[in-house]
C-alpha cells in the first residue's frame, strides 16, 4: 500500500522532509533560463526545459535524503500543455528515483468529475478498451468541500491501484480560519472533516498501521494540529507551512504521535530557492547543493525536536 511505502522511506532515511516542487520562473538561475530562451526563443516550450532542468536537478540533489516531493501543479500548469509536460516528467522522474511523488492538486467534483480526476492523477483513463496512466503519482491532496461522494471516487484507486490521497482539513493560510474554523453542532467545520477522514482511513490501513487516506494539517495551526491527532490517530498528516509561511519545529512536532511517525513535513520555497538566501552566499549554479544543505538542515531541527520529546521511531 501507498502509506507502507512512505512509512518504509521515511524510516530508511530517517526524514520526515517532503520537498515541495513549487517552481517560479522569476526565481529559477538566470543561466538555466538564458540556455532554453537563447535555443528556443520566448516561448512554453523553453519554459517546460527550464522546468523540467531546475526540478531534476533538485531531485538528484535530495531523493537520497527525503521520502518523498510534492510538486504543486499549479505552477506548472500556469505555463499550459508544456507546464503540464514539465509536471508529468517531473513526476516520473522523482518516481524513478524511488521517491514519493505527492501530487499537489486540490481536486473535488460532483461524484463522477471526481472519478476522472482520480483516473487521471492516481488510476488509469479507459482509451478504446485500454487502460492508460496520464500522470499516476503515488498520491494527491482532495478538497472536501463537496464531501463523500466526492472522496469515494478516488478510493477505488486507493485500494485497487495501492494510491494514497490527504484530504485538505485546516489548511495552513491566515484565512483558513473563515470557513474551516465555523462551528456547526458543537464542533468547528475542521473537526467534522477530520471525522469525515478518520472514519475513510479505516478502509485504507496499511500493515504499519496508518492509512493510505491522510489529511492535510497546517504547521501554522499547531493548537489545531495536536487536537486533530487526537480525532485521527491513524492518519498520516501531509503538513504544510513550515519556514517560509513562519511555522517552526516546535510547532509541527505537535502533528507527530508518540511513536514518532504520523506526519510528514513539506517545505517549498525554502528548499527549492535557498541558493537566494542572501546569509549563504551561495551561487546562482549552486542551487541544487543548497537545495540539499537546507533540506539537510530541515531533517535535522525536525528530528532533534521529536528526540527531546522522546517521539523517535528509530
Ligand atoms: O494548507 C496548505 C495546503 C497546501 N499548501 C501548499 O504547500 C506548499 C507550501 O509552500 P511553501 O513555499 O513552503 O510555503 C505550496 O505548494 C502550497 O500550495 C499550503 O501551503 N498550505
Amino acid at each position: 500500500m501507498f502509506i507502507d511505502r512512505l512509512v518504509q522511506q521515511i524510516k530508511e532515511k530517517k526524514s520526515n522532509v517532503v520537498v515541495g516542487l513549487d517552481p517560479r520562473l522569476e526565481l529559477i538561475p538566470r543561466f538555466l533560463q538564458e540556455r532554453h530562451f537563447q535555443q528556443q526563443g520566448k516561448t512554453l516550450k523553453a519554459v517546460e526545459e527550464i522546468l523540467w532542468d531546475f526540478g531534476k536537478e533538485i531531485i538528484d540533489q535530495v531523493w537520497e535524503i527525503v521520502p518523498a516531493v510534492k510538486p504543486q501543479i499549479a505552477f506548472y500548469e500556469q505555463y499550459g500543455i508544456e507546464g503540464m509536460s514539465a509536471y508529468r516528467r517531473i513526476c516520473r522522474y522523482a518516481e524513478q528515483k524511488g521517491l514519493s511523488v505527492i501530487g499537489d492538486i486540490k481536486r473535488g467534483d460532483i461524484g463522477t468529475t471526481s472519478k476522472a480526476y482520480s483516473n487521471g492523477h492516481i488510476g488509469s483513463t479507459l482509451v478504446e478498451g485500454e487502460r492508460i496512466e496520464a500522470f499516476a503519482v503515488d498520491a494527491v491532496t482532495v478538497n472536501p468541500y463537496l464531501g463523500d461522494d466526492c472522496l469515494k471516487e478516488f478510493m477505488e484507486d486507493i485500494q485497487e491501484a495501492n494510491k494514497g490521497m490527504f484530504v485538505l482539513v485546516k489548511t495552513s493560510n491566515p484565512s483558513s480560519i473563515q470557513l474551516q474554523d465555523l462551528e456547526t453542532g458543537g464542533k468547528k467545520i475542521y473537526e467534522v472533516v477530520a471525522e469525515m477522514v478518520a472514519a475513510w482511513s479505516h478502509q485504507a490501513l496499511g500493515k504499519c498501521g496508518y492509512s493510505s487516506v491522510g489529511a492535510v494539517v497546517g504547521a501554522t495551526y499547531p493548537e489545531q494540529g495536536e487536537r486533530l491527532r487526537t480525532l485521527m490517530p491513524k492518519t498520516y498528516f501531509l503538513v504544510p507551512g513550515y519556514g517560509a509561511q513562519g511555522a517552526k519545529a516546535e510547532d509541527i512536532v505537535r502533528c507527530f504521535n508518540e511513536d514518532g511517525l504520523g506526519a510528514i513535513i513539506n517545505s517549498s520555497r525554502d528548499i527549492i530557492f535557498a541558493y537566494t538566501k542572501k546569509d549563504q552566499h551561495w551561487r546562482e549554479d549552486q542551487y541544487g547543493e543548497a537545495a540539499r544543505t537546507a533540506a539537510l538542515r530541515m531533517r535535522d531541527d525536525i528530528n532533534s525536536h521529536l528526540l527531546q520529546l522522546g517521539k523517535c521511531y528509530w
